[in-house]
C-alpha cells in the first residue's frame, strides 16, 4: 500500500536516520527540488548511504532523481539504482524520459545482477504536457507502479494559482485517477503544503480519496495520521459492508439471485465494492485477517 509517501530532502542526515520508523508506507528521498544545486553532489552520496546502512526493511524506499537534461540526473540513475532503492520518483516526468531511464535501469540491472524490473518508477505528472499524456508515460516503462500528482509545479505550468481549496486541480486528480484505475497503478495525491492545518488536510484528502485517488504525499511526519485515517473505511462502511456480505450469503443459501438490504437492491457493483471494503480492513488489521473469522 502506497497510503502515504512522506518526502525528505536528500541533505538531512538526521531525517534519513530516522525515516524508517515514522509510520508512512513509503519515503521519498528527495535529490530534486528539496536539494539546492550545490548540494546535489553530496546529497546523492549521503542518500546512497543512507540506504546501504539504514534499515529501511518496514518502508518502501523511492528516491527522487534530477530530471535527465540536468548535469545531476545521469549520475543520480547511476548511482542510486547500484544500491537498489525500490523505486525512482521521476520528476516532471514524460513519456521519453521514462523510456530512457527503464533503459538505464535494464543495463544497470543486468550488471549488478538484480532481477529484472526489480526497481520500480513512479511518475510525477506536474506538467500540462504530461498530465494530458499520463497514459502513454505510464506505458512507457513496465516498471511504472504509481503516478504522484504535482499539484505546485502543475499549477505554474497552467499558469494558474493554487488554492487549498484545490478546485484548479480538480481535472488533474480525476485524469490521474481514472487513468491509473484503467492501468491497475497507484495514484498518490500532491502533498497538502500547511503542516499545521491539520482539518485543512484532512478535508484536502478526502476530496482526492472521493476521486479515486489511493494515497497521498506528505512532507512532514505530523501529516501520516491523518492521512492515514482518510484513507482507511469508517465503522459504518465496515459495518455496511460486512451487511452486505451477510445478505449475499443469506441469498446463496436460499438459492436467491437477487436480493435487497433494507429495501436497497444489491447488485453487482455494490458487492464488488463491500468485498472490496472488507479486504482493504482486513488488510489494515481493522478485522481479523482470517476467512470466516467475522462473517
Ligand atoms: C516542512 C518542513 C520544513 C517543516 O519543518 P519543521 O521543522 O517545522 O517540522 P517539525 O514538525 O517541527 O519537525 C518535527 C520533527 O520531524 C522531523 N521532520 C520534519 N519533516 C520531516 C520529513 N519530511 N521527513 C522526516 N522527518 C521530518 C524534524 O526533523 C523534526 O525531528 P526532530 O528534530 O528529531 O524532532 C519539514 O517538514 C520538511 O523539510 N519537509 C520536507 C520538505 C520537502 O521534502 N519538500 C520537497 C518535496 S514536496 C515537492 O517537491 C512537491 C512537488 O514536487 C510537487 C508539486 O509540484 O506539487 C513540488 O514541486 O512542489
Ligand atoms: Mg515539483
Amino acid at each position: 500500500m502506497r497510503r502515504t509517501m512522506l518526502f525528505m530532502p536528500g541533505n538531512n542526515p538526521g531525517m534519513l536516520q530516522d525515516a524508517a520508523i515514522l509510520g508512512a508506507d513509503s519515503i521519498i528521498l528527495d535529490l530534486e527540488d528539496a536539494v539546492s544545486l550545490t548540494e546535489k553532489d553530496s546529497a546523492r552520496i549521503l542518500v546512497r548511504e543512507a540506504i546501504k546502512a539504514v534499515d529501511y526493511s518496514q518502508v518502501e524506499v523511492v528516491v527522487r532523481i534530477n530530471p535527465l537534461d540536468t548535469e545531476f540526473g545521469p549520475l543520480d540513475v547511476e548511482v542510486i539504482a547500484r544500491v537498489k532503492p525500490d523505486a525512482l520518483l521521476v520528476p516532471k516526468a514524460n513519456e521519453e524520459e521514462i523510456r530512457h531511464i527503464d533503459q538505464l535501469l535494464n543495463q544497470i540491472e543486468k550488471e549488478a545482477g538484480f532481477s529484472p524490473e526489480s526497481i520500480k518508477l513512479i511518475a510525477l505528472i506536474e506538467t500540462a504536457l504530461g498530465l494530458e499524456n499520463v497514459h502513454n508515460v505510464i506505458q512507457a516503462s513496465k516498471r511504472t507502479a504509481g503516478v504522484l500528482l504535482g499539484g505546485e509545479d502543475l499549477t505554474a505550468d497552467l499558469g494558474i494559482q493554487r488554492t487549498k481549496e484545490g478546485e484548479e486541480i480538480f481535472y488533474a486528480r480525476n485524469k490521474i485517477a481514472t487513468v491509473c484505475r484503467a492501468l491497475k497503478i497507484d495514484a498518490i495525491d500532491t502533498p497538502f503544503t500547511d503542516t499545521n492545518d491539520y482539518e485543512g488536510l484532512e478535508k484536502d484528502t478526502a476530496k482526492a480519496k472521493g476521486l479515486g485517488l489511493t494515497g497521498k504525499a506528505a512532507i512532514n511526519p505530523r501529516q501520516i495520521d491523518t492521512i492515514h485515517s482518510v484513507f482507511a473505511p469508517t465503522e459504518a462502511e465496515l459495518n455496511y459492508a460486512l451487511k452486505v456480505l451477510a445478505a449475499m450469503e443469506e441469498a446463496e443459501r436460499e438459492g436467491k439471485g437477487c436480493y435487497s438490504l433494507n429495501g436497497k437492491m444489491i447488485d453487482a457493483p455494490v458487492l464488488s465494492r463491500a468485498k472490496a471494503t472488507v479486504e482493504l480492513c482486513r488488510r489494515l488489521g481493522m478485522i481479523p485477517s482470517k476467512e470466516g473469522d467475522v462473517l
